[in-house]
C-alpha cells in the first residue's frame, strides 16, 4: 500500500471538526482519538460525534479507541462507518474474537500497544489483524515528545510481519513530526499519525504532503 498519513484531530478546533478535516484533503485517513477517562486520563468524544463526522467527510475514518471494554464498544464504531478500528490489547478481553468481529462488520481490524507492551507475545495474533498501532508516546494527550525507546519494537514488529508473509500495516502514533518521521519509516512503519505537527502548521495540507515525502524517502521498501 505504501506510505499513508492519518492526521489526528485531537489538537484541532473541535468546535469546527468538519471544517478542520476539510483543511487536510491530501490525507489518506482521519485519525479520531476516542478517550474515556478510564483507560487514559483524558476524555474526548464518542459515537455520536464520530457518526456525525462520518457523514460530513469523504475521507475514511481511523478510530483509535483508548477505552476500557473495547470488546463491548468497538463494533459500534465499525457500524458507524469507520474504515479502521483500533482497540488497545491492554484493555481487550478477547482480542482475536474482537478482531474477527470488526472484520465481519466490514472494518479493518487493528490492535494498539502502549510503549511498555511487548510485541513478541502477540506474534501469533498478527494474522488476525489488518494493522498494528505502536504508541510512540503514552496514550492520553497530543503534543507529547516522541519516545525513541519504541524504535526497536517498530523494527521487531516489521520483522515478525515480514517473517509471517503478512500484509499487516504498521502505524505509529505520538510525537510524529518532520523531525521524527524518518526514524519511524526507517524502522519499518508505513502508516503515520500526526496531530500537533499537522494542525499547528500554517498550511496543514502542505504538512501532510511534506510528512509523506519524508517518510517515503526514508522507507527501506520504497
Ligand atoms: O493517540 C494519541 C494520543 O493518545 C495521538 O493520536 C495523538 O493525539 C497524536 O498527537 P501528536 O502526538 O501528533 O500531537
Ligand atoms: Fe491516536
Amino acid at each position: 500500500m505504501g506510505i499513508q498519513i492519518t492526521p489526528s484531530v485531537l489538537n484541532a478546533d473541535l468546535s469546527r471538526l468538519a471544517d478542520e478535516v476539510a483543511r487536510i484533503p491530501s490525507s489518506d485517513w482521519v485519525h479520531i482519538d476516542v478517550m474515556d477517562n478510564h483507560f487514559v486520563p483524558n476524555l474526548t468524544l464518542g459515537l455520536p460525534v464520530f457518526e456525525s463526522l462520518a457523514r460530513a467527510t469523504d475521507l475514511p475514518l481511523d478510530a483509535h479507541l483508548m477505552i476500557e471494554d473495547p470488546d463491548r464498544w468497538a463494533p459500534a464504531y465499525a457500524e458507524a462507518g469507520a474504515g479502521s478500528v483500533t482497540f488497545h490489547v491492554e484493555a481487550a478481553k478477547a482480542p482475536v474474537r474482537l478482531a474477527r468481529e470488526l472484520r465481519a462488520k466490514g472494518a479493518r481490524a487493528s490492535m494498539a500497544l502502549k510503549p511498555a507492551t511487548g510485541i513478541d507475545q502477540y506474534a501469533d495474533v498478527l494474522g488476525e489483524l489488518d494493522m498494528v498501532l505502536l504508541m510512540t508516546v503514552e496514550p492520553g494527550f497530543g503534543g507529547q515528545k516522541f519516545l525513541d525507546l519504541v524504535l526497536p519494537k517498530i523494527r521487531r514488529t516489521r520483522e515478525l510481519i515480514s517473517a509471517a508473509g503478512l500484509e499487516v500495516w504498521l502505524q505509529v502514533d505520538g510525537g510524529v513530526s518532520p523531525e521524527t518521521i524518518e526514524r519511524c519509516a526507517e524502522a519499518g512503519a508505513d502508516v503515520f499519525v500526526a496531530g500537533s505537527a499537522v494542525f499547528s502548521a500554517d498550511d496543514p495540507d502542505a504538512m501532510v504532503q511534506q510528512l509523506r515525502k519524508l517518510a517515503a524517502g526514508a522507507t527501506p521498501h520504497g
